[in-house]
């Protein structure tokens, strides 16, 4: 709306300029309308002083204000007389360069209570709007009133810097260009850093005469000059909008400019200082309160985005696997970044829903973004295929990606990616883009121009913008995601070590049965009952408790074998052993010796009561039933005493020699090693 290009030194006629010193002395040059605003003639410039223009005493309260400071705090205003009446001017000044602009405006009478009264009235509407439509409806409609300019808009800029009319209120004069676009071309840089030093550019009349300065040679920079003449493009630009009257209110956003108040008139169209400072304090007042509801809105979303960050709070009590979190939460992240396809990369694996990319795809995309993207913020573009980094990638379906790094470790990273499907938007131009200088902003591709003063463009291969409040939350969710995939990990290899741990103790326990069990009868070897008769040795010695071996060796066992076979043989040992165990007491244990040989370790036991048991046994195993042996089973049993000095060898050569008499006296009997050993 506003072309670039700073005016050549020229003013409006509406007021004067005078071109001081940096000291506010010295006059270097005025306008040539100065003498006939302020009603006096003027002297040669090279003789004048701003005291013999203003006068002594408001010379110096200019110099005064104007001391360390770029413009004045408030404009000042005076009085003079002239032939039939007094007449009130505003000063307003500021520094251009090594020089001070000093800038006098004529002040008509104004109904100065009613405009404050309907100032105040808009100001408490404007605080009160609760929806940024509405907070903008009110904004122009207070304005529209207030100013009377034709139409007055917000125009919005969008984050490639294309202006786009979002509220307007209108007199009926020129047509409506609400919900029109104008090319990021009409907001250079240059203009924009201009209203964040001055917010207010007003043109009263663009087709009045531009007045120069004496001597021209001269002549200020009027970059920042209120009174400044728009250049002839501009004024180009406005009359292609139809548009005689001008004026144009900043809207300074926390991270630039958010957007303008532009008020058009198809007349010339004097707007007072205090109107158009009551217009910028409404305009001030309604960015407040637009910044306060945006906070709040995006303070919502942010606060959805936290509730759907259950994750690292659920994760502890059941960690769930980057599969199962992408299947349990993928439509809500999907809804809440409004997105068609999301990913998860960990470690080499690819983990998706909705419109993704082939794992090979993601696979080469994530590797990429490694290699360029150098810091662990999110990583964002709305035009994959154009953009370097991802252009040669196969992702037709895909336009827009939010890739958010997950930092597992210095040396492990995974990400996190949502994807945009393309959004073709139709933009409405204000104007025939061309009508300005081309950039390379300018759209290329346009369709049915409507009217000459308006067309319409398909933008395509572009997705929705990722907005700064989703690229945030998406920074939350990532750190949440990577807590619980954190935990998922840990839990999983303490999973392992406790198979681990597990499969450690029952070999722990195979080992054990192999080392201290028979393993076909399963009652305790060699080995182990060697081991016990050697404790039961030591508390013998220190506490002198009885206890003594029964040595038994089946008879005949070699017959039963040849006769029945090796595999009944080996069930009457195992029925044999079982029968024995099972009639023991508690704390007397039986051992296989070898063979057919089997030892009982009877504690607490004297020779009359070892005699006793081996009795009882030897009649037990007579019983003994085993299918398929014809003849009873027996055994001879030696018996020993545990005597001083004994030796787990020493005892059992005694039970040992006595199990062969009783062998030799037939079998089928008990003997007792005598004390010597016989
Ligand atoms: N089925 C089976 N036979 C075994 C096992 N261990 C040893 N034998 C057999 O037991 C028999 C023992 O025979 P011998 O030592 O001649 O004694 P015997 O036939 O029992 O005769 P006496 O002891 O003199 O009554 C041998 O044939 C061994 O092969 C075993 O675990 N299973």
């Amino acid at each position: 709306m506003h072309p670039a290009h700073p005016s050549a030194a020229h003013i409006q006629p509406f007021g004067a300029v005078i071109a001081v010193d940096s000291a506010c002395r010295r006059v270097h040059s005025v306008s040539a309308n100065l003498g006939a605003i302020l009603d006096i003639s003027l002297p040669e410039p090279d003789q004048l002083s701003l005291a013999c223009l203003l006068g002594k005493r408001l010379s110096q309260r200019v110099r005064r204000a104007m001391q360390g400071r770029e413009r004045l705090l408030a404009p000042i205003t005076f009085v003079r007389p002239t032939d039939s009446r007094n007449v009130r001017y505003q000063i307003h000044a500021l520094r251009s360069g090594e020089q001070v602009l000093v800038e006098i405006e004529p002040l008509q009478a104004l109904g100065k209570w009613r405009l404050l009264g309907a100032v105040n009235e808009r100001l408490m509407q404007l605080a009160d709007a609760t929806h940024q439509e509405a907070l903008l409806d009110n904004l122009v409609g207070a304005i529209q009133e207030l100013t009377g300019y034709d139409r007055v808009v917000v125009c919005h800029f969008d984050s490639d810097w294309h202006g786009f009319t979002l509220a307007e209120a209108r007199e009926g004069r020129l047509p409506t260009i609400l919900g029109q676009h104008f090319p990021a071309s009409d907001f250079p840089v240059a203009l924009r850093q201009a209203y964040e030093r001055n917010a207010i550019r007003y043109i009263q009349d663009v087709k009045a005469p531009a007045v120069g300065f004496v001597p021209e040679t001269a002549a200020p920079s009027l970059e920042d000059s209120l009174l400044r003449a728009p250049a002839a493009d501009r004024v180009r630009y406005l009359q292609a909008l139809e548009v005689r009257g001008s004026l144009s209110l900043a809207m300074q956003g926390d991270s630039g400019l958010w957007g303008m108040v532009v008020c058009h008139a198809a007349a010339s169209h004097p707007t007072p200082p205090p109107v158009r400072d009551a217009a910028r304090a409404l305009v001030q007042m309604a960015t407040q309160r637009l910044l306060l509801l945006r906070a709040r809105q995006e303070a919502r979303y942010l606060q959805r985005v936290q509730d759907s960050l259950v994750l690292s709070s659920t994760a502890r009590k059941a960690p769930q696997s980057p599969a199962q979190l992408l299947r349990a939460h993928a439509d809500t992240w999907m809804t809440l970044f409004r997105a068609r396809g999301v990913a998860l990369w960990i470690d080499g694996n690819t983990y998706q829903s909705g419109s993704s990319p082939s794992p090979t795809v993601t696979r080469q995309l994530v590797k990429r973004l490694a290699r360029a993207h150098d810091h662990s913020g999110p990583w964002c573009s709305r035009e994959l295929a154009t953009n370097p980094l991802t252009r040669s990638l196969a992702m037709n379906k895909q336009c827009g990606l939010l890739a958010v790094p997950l930092p597992f470790s210095l040396e492990a990273c995974g990400w996190l990616l949502f994807f945009r499907p393309q959004q073709v938007e139709t933009l409405y131009w204000a104007m025939q883009p061309s009508f300005n200088q081309p950039s390379s902003s300018q759209p290329s591709v346009l369709t049915h121009p409507s009217s000459p003063a308006a067309c319409y463009e398909h933008v395509v291969g572009k997705s929705e913008a990722w907005q700064r409040v989703e690229r945030l939350a998406a920074v939350d969710l990532g750190e949440d995601l990577t807590l619980a995939i954190s935990v998922y990990e840990i839990s999983k290899l303490n999973g392992c070590l406790e198979q681990e741990r597990k499969a450690l103790a029952d070999a722990n326990q195979r080992l054990e049965q192999l080392a201290h069990f028979d393993p076909l009868t399963q009652v305790w070897n060699r080995y182990r009952i060697e081991q016990a008769i050697d404790a039961e040795l030591v508390a013998a010695k220190r506490y002198g408790a009885q206890f003594g071996l029964l040595l038994f060796d089946v008879d005949h066992f070699k017959e039963i074998n040849d006769t029945h076979g090796h595999a009944l043989g080996d069930d009457v040992l195992v029925a044999l052993a079982r029968l024995v165990e099972n009639s023991l007491r508690g704390c007397d244990h039986l051992g296989r010796w070898g063979g057919e040989e089997f030892i009982v370790l009877a504690k607490h036991a004297d020779t009359e009561a070892l005699i006793g048991l081996a009795e009882r046994l030897r009649e037990l195993i007579t019983t003994l039933n085993v299918e398929g042996l014809s003849k009873p089973l027996t055994v001879s049993v030696g018996v020993t005493e545990w005597q001083l000095d004994d030796s787990c060898k020493s005892m059992v050569a005694r039970a040992d020699k006595a199990m062969y008499r009783a062998k030799h006296k037939g079998r089928n009997r008990v003997e007792v090693a005598t004390r010597k050993g016989s």
